[in-house]
């Protein structure tokens, strides 16, 4: 018997190539840590308490102009002195590494993803001063073709100009998607026009309901799988 024509010449297709670019604080790395022992040290100088960790994550997201704009009305520091806690803040980030962790099975994720051949990239609002060293530390730098950070560019995340740079390092066509962790990454993609997947235990500051995403995992370990299904799907 033979079989339909169709059947004979089903050959699978090729998946898209894939093109990944991750935001970095609050989604690969739990910097927070570091973020708040920078900000104290800081505080202390000016005899302002000190910041909790909650307060900190609320406080991280557009990068460090912000924060340090965030934390200096918290404790009513006069606006003569922001520019001085400004510069004492960046004086001591670049080397604040050594509380921040990886997420769990975040490295794991990235090597499964490369093995995939996904091409990867980080767009973060941090500073590339401590974007590197941070990833240098943890031994993560290599598994990135490119960082775009928050003082590469005139304009900093929720401007999808970061987005787009970084996408451009990876080149080509494929299929693109933005891993991030809050309100203002999904806003990026958005403006951007990629698809934005949500990681759910990072900085996010409002209700998880109400952040805009194509998808949202908790685990990134899951990560891998989800990319597979949505390559085989751009795939046809
Ligand atoms: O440094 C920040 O404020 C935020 O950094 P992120 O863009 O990697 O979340
Ligand atoms: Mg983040």
């Amino acid at each position: 018997m033979t079989r339909p024509p169709s059947d004979q010449t089903a050959a699978p297709r090729r998946p898209a190539p894939l093109r990944v670019v991750f935001d970095l604080d609050g989604t690969l790395i739990d910097s927070a840590p570091d973020v708040r022992s920078v900000a104290n040290a800081v505080l202390d100088l000016w005899n302002a308490a000190p910041l909790t960790l909650e307060r900190t994550r609320d406080f991280m997201g557009e990068g460090v102009p912000t924060f340090v704009a965030r934390m200096c009305r918290q404790r009513e520091l006069p606006i003569a002195d922001h520019d001085a806690v400004m510069a004492e803040f960046l004086a001591r980030y670049d080397d604040a590494v050594t509380l921040t962790e990886p997420y769990p099975g975040a490295i794991r994720m990235l090597e499964d993803l490369r093995a995939a051949g996904a091409a990867m990239a980080v767009c973060t609002n941090k500073p590339l001063a401590p974007t590197r060293a941070v990833l240098r530390h943890l031994d993560m730098e290599r598994l990135f073709v490119t960082v775009i950070a928050g003082d590469s560019l005139p304009t900093r995340k929720p401007d999808p100009a970061m987005l787009h740079a970084a996408f451009a390092a990876l080149g080509g066509d494929g299929l693109r998607i933005y891993v991030g962790d809050s309100e203002t990454d999904a806003e990026t993609a958005r403006r951007a026009e990629v698809p934005f997947v949500l990681f759910t235990e990072g900085y996010r500051k409002g209700p998880l309901d109400q952040v805009p995403r194509d998808h949202a995992l908790s685990d990134l370990a899951a990560l891998p799988d989800l990319l597979a299904q949505l390559r085989q799907a751009a795939a046809g």
